[in-house]
């Protein structure tokens, strides 16, 4: 038996499946109990056979990317260098689960874009500008790249240049294209995901699982859409430097352990009333807030 490095490119239940620098893939599992690999780890293995390997460690990651609820932590990625949130003109995105991928991201400190999809039906598409001034995106430093991922020569002109040399993670609701975006990006996606599929016994032959995809000059990690995105690993200390807008407003709080609730004299609540702080950004601090007691709360059992 041998050693080998690697990198994590799919997972389903426990079984992993990982790409040798010497090109070769193996399914992998791990030892005992140890559940917490993620796609996109560089990881040890144990070469078992010329199939199969049990990851023995794994490296130091530059980032990580993962949602949690009271109970349970879900990882979404390892070393992401950066974070694309997909929305589209129709259907309706969920506002508020774009910021939380955002949170997550910043907190993470990992940059993110967004990706607003489906220009070419231009019906929502004012709307969907303005929706996203109203969450106070662009003036967050988020970019926002408008495309049509029907068009892929448009697409992949307009976004293969932002992908050289990172790692990126895809992220969005479904029916918001984002199968579509990666096979712009990627034209032989589906081919690859298949023989993941295969190669993990999954079973099944939709994007039910992270996938992640080496190319050349860059990396994309595919994840399945979902519907919630909990922020419950966010303490105060690490919701306040989420929340880095806030930051320039705190000095102006009255009291130097102000929350920025209820406080009087917050310099965070003034500027919402000014509006210099956005309105919906500063409802989900207050709600993240909350949901992190109650967090608290449920794991001691009240
Ligand atoms: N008009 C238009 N339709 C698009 C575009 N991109 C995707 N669609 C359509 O939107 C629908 C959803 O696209 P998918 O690529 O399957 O979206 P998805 O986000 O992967 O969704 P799930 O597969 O449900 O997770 C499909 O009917 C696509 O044809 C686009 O640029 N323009
Ligand atoms: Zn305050």
């Amino acid at each position: 038996m041998s050693q080998g490095q690697g990198q994590v490119l799919a997972s389903y239940g426990r079984h992993y499946l990982v790409e040798l620098d010497t090109g070769s893939t193996l399914i992998c599992y791990t030892r005992g109990k140890r559940n917490d690999v993620a796609v996109g780890d560089q990881v040890t293995v144990t070469v078992s056979n010329a199939s199969q390997g049990v990851i023995e460690a794994i490296q130091p990651r530059a980032s990580l990317l993962y949602r949690s609820d009271a109970f349970r932590t879900k990882l979404f990625a390892a070393n992401v260098s950066q974070l694309w949130i997909v929305i589209a003109t129709e259907p309706h995105f969920s506002p508020e689960l774009v910021q939380r991928a955002i949170l997550a991201a910043q907190a993470a400190a990992i940059p993110c874009a967004i990706i607003l999809n489906k220009i070419d039906l231009p019906a929502r598409l004012r709307a969907t500008r303005e929706q996203l001034q109203e969450q106070g995106i662009p003036a967050l430093q988020i970019p926002v790249y408008e495309i049509s991922a029907h068009d892929a020569k448009a697409t992949q002109e307009h976004l293969l240049p932002k992908l050289y040399g990172q790692t990126t993670m895809l992220m969005g609701q479904s029916g918001m294209g984002k199968s579509s975006l990666l096979n712009a990006l990627i034209p032989d996606a589906q081919s690859r995901t298949q023989a993941i599929s295969t190669a993990l016994h999954s079973g099944r032959h939709t994007t039910t699982f992270t996938q992640l995809y080496r190319l050349a000059n860059f990396r994309l990690i595919d994840s399945p859409g979902f519907q919630a995105f909990g922020l419950a690993h966010l303490d105060d200390e690490a919701r306040l430097a989420a929340f880095s807008e806030f930051h320039a407003h705190i000095a102006h709080c009255r009291f130097y352990n102000c929350t920025h609730h209820d406080e009087p004299g917050c310099g965070v609540r003034a500027a919402v009333t000014q509006g210099e702080i956005n309105a919906a950004r500063y409802a989900l601090y207050r709600q993240l807030t909350a949901e992190y007691q109650s967090a608290i709360q449920q794991r001691q059992g009240w």
